[in-house]
């Protein structure tokens, strides 16, 4: 009996605390390391997101790629969610670093908080002063919401290209995607194929997974998991427990 492998999905994580995401700093080129909460976050996170429990979201084998931020702190959540993880089962992922998934860079505004942003814009004059967002106005001497999108929609084309071949040849194909509280925003609202110049209005904390991939075994219908219920796919339920 042939069993066909699960639909491909991409499996997308923020890294753990770090000083700036706990005080709601903008930060994207600042190299800044976990915080010791962090780390701990990231650890256990890892220990139930990846292994061969009943209760572990992906399995070693079926992850086949993980794509990180090139910065510390991604870097170092990558590190920590496969700790536990013999190095003989480490070995057998593809690990990528990627530009792509560096965070929105935020010009003038890196280090800044949103109320200090709006104060600022009120001062020079600019458009969007109370109700700035960076998905509508973008950032001054930074990223606007079309240039993340370029490079986004780049991202999502390498993802496809391997998840189509595992879908050709009857592979698992979990990707994990390693990054920033925007540019994973950005890059599910682009998966299911919506703008990002309006606010798409997903939550992601520091340390949040979530987990995209397509409808009905196709991948022309990408698609963004809303339950859990990926934790006990229904195609393990002929598996021994
Ligand atoms: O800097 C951010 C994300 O980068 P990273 O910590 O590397 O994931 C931002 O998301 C900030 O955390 C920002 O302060 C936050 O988005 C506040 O937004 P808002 O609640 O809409 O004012």
């Amino acid at each position: 009996m042939t069993v066909t492998a699960r639909t491909p999905r991409l499996i997308i994580v923020r890294h753990g605390q770090t000083e700036w995401s706990k005080s709601g700093q903008y930060t994207s080129y600042t190299d800044l390391p976990l915080t010791d909460y962090g780390v701990h976050q990231m650890r256990a996170t890892g220990r139930m997101l990846v292994g061969y429990g009943v209760t572990n979201l992906v399995k070693p084998a079926e992850l086949k790629v993980i794509i990180s931020s090139p910065r510390k702190r991604a870097l170092q959540t990558r590190d920590l969610l496969l700790e536990a993880l013999p190095v003989s089962q480490k070995m057998g992922i593809r690990m990528e670093v990627d530009e792509d998934v560096r965070e929105w860079e935020y010009g003038n505004y890196e280090g800044m908080l949103t109320e200090d942003i709006k104060a600022e814009r009120k001062k020079k004059g600019l458009k969007g002063q109370d109700d700035w967002t960076i998905w509508e106005f973008g950032c001054e001497n930074g990223e606007t919401a079309d240039n993340v999108t370029e490079r986004v929609d780049r991202l999502i084309a390498k993802i496809r290209r391997y998840h189509k071949k595992a879908l050709d040849n009857n592979e698992f194909c979990d990707i994990m995607v390693i990054g920033h509280g925007h540019i994973l925003r950005c890059l599910a609202a682009r998966w299911v194929g919506k703008s990002i110049n309006t606010n798409p209005q997903f939550m992601l904390d520091a340390g949040g997974v979530g987990v995209l991939s397509y409808q009905h075994h196709n991948i022309d219908e990408p698609a963004i998991y809303l339950t859990g219920a990926f934790l006990v796919p229904v195609e393990e339920e002929g598996e021994s427990l």
